[in-house]
């Protein structure tokens, strides 16, 4: 299983249960986090750190009280992969340093 290879229904199910708040499909996965905007814009710039290392980058949307971040693997026709995965746990990493908490 390579890294960029599409992963199968039960195999992003499985992935999805190992991570709070993470949900979505074979095509995409996300995750709101409740965090200050502030926090927020550190968070990112770490991420975009860890993007640049793993040359895979999430989609953002930050809000007053909310950071989404949104992944697919668009190299690989926009379906999830294993990379998604190695990104999902690089954000959670962060995120969590800085206190960050699964939106309701
Ligand atoms: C060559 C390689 O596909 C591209 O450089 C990288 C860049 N970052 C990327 N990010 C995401 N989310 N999906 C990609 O397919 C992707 N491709």
């Amino acid at each position: 299983m390579a890294e960029r290879d599409p992963l199968t229904a039960e195999e992003v199910r499985t992935n999805l249960e190992r991570w709070e708040g993470w949900s979505g499909d074979t095509s995409r996965i996300g995750k709101t986090y409740q965090l200050d905007y502030y926090t927020s814009i550190k968070v990112i710039n770490e991420v975009a750190e860890a993007a640049q290392r793993l040359q895979h980058h999430p989609d953002i949307d930050i809000r007053w009280q909310r950071l989404r971040f949104s992944i697919t693997t668009y190299s690989a026709g926009a379906v999830v992969t294993p990379l998604d995965f190695t990104l999902v746990a690089q954000i959670e990493r962060i995120a969590s340093a800085h206190g960050a908490k699964t939106a309701p």
